[in-house]
């Protein structure tokens, strides 16, 4: 059996999506019918028995327009409170969206500190399996209000890449607005050639990723999600970067069709996500 015919067996999957995916860049608004699309496509995975967690960022950029905020480059406590203002109506979107489809969705708010603490780390741990337990589906996101660290320097790339470490996923998909991993930014470099298959990560391997400015509401950029392969395939958790554009690539990418970049992933026996974000 290929890699990619493996995929069908997957039976935890963490699924990102970054703002960009999630609204309409003319607008900034959130794509409501590409969100009702994406909820359809998780809930058809848990209905196959599946445990499904979707880390979703948007909270800034749906704060964003409701505080009417038009600039560009925001000031952190403006991100911050945009987050708390977008968090409570991404996550009440997704709970009526899910609600159509029977499905209980659950709101967790994470920090990388949430990550670093054993205690919490355990914690989380436990509300995850518990969640999986009711057969729910957690929403997952950084608390912006509490911790700047990845509305600064990190992206729920990494974060997703945290998730998919602790709860011992099986899959992680990066659902991003490109359709994988190129040799080079092909927004830049027309010569630039896709990656279908990543064997091994390596030193080469991670100079392709150019990191893109973050948008004024995203933070991410191939090399954050290179940096989450780094940690997700370490872990045991295979990951797949896919173009978020049209969201049925989900249920595509879980027959085993060859979408997107896949990384295979080779548990490191000594490798602790938690030692590795210390570093
Ligand atoms: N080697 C590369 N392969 C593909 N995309 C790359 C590469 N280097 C930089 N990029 C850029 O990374 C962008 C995707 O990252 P990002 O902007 O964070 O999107 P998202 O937030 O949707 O995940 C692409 O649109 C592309 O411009
Ligand atoms: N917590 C932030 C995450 C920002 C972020 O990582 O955005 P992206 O790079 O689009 O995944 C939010 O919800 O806007």
């Amino acid at each position: 059996m290929n890699y990619r015919e493996q995929l069908k067996n997957k039976k935890r999957i963490v699924i990102k999506i970054g703002s960009s995916s999630l609204t309409y860049r003319e607008t900034g608004l959130i794509n409501i019918s590409k969100l009702e699309r994406l909820v359809r496509a998780l809930a058809d995975l848990s209905n196959q028995g599946k445990d499904v967690i979707l880390v979703s960022s948007g909270a800034i950029a749906v704060g964003k327009n409701t505080a009417g905020i038009h600039e560009r480059t925001l000031t952190l406590p403006q991100k911050q409170a945009c987050a708390a203002i977008g968090q409570a109506q991404l996550m009440t979107m997704y709970q009526k969206l899910f609600a159509e489809y029977n499905k209980i969705s659950a709101q967790v708010l994470i920090t990388k500190f949430t990550m670093l603490g054993e205690k919490s780390l355990h914690n989380a741990t436990n509300t995850f399996n518990e969640l999986f337990l009711m057969g729910a589906i957690p929403v997952v996101n950084e608390n912006d209000t509490v911790s700047t660290e990845e509305i600064e320097f990190g992206d729920n790339d990494t974060l997703s890449a945290i998730v998919a470490s602790i709860i011992q996923a099986d899959l992680l998909i990066l659902l991003s607005d490109i359709d994988g991993l190129f040799s080079d930014d092909p927004h830049q470099n027309p010569e630039a050639r896709f990656i279908d298959l990543v064997p091994e990560i390596t030193p080469e391997l991670l100079d392709m990723g150019k990191s893109t400015p973050g948008t004024c509401v995203g933070t991410g950029g191939m090399s954050t999600k290179l940096a989450a392969a780094r940690i997700a395939t370490a872990s045991g958790t295979d990951m797949i970067i896919a173009n978020g554009e049209n969201v049925g690539v989900i249920g595509r990418i879980m027959n085993g069709e060859n979408i997107g970049t896949l990384f295979i992933s080779h548990k490191e026996g000594d490798f602790n996500v938690v030692d590795f974000l210390k570093k």
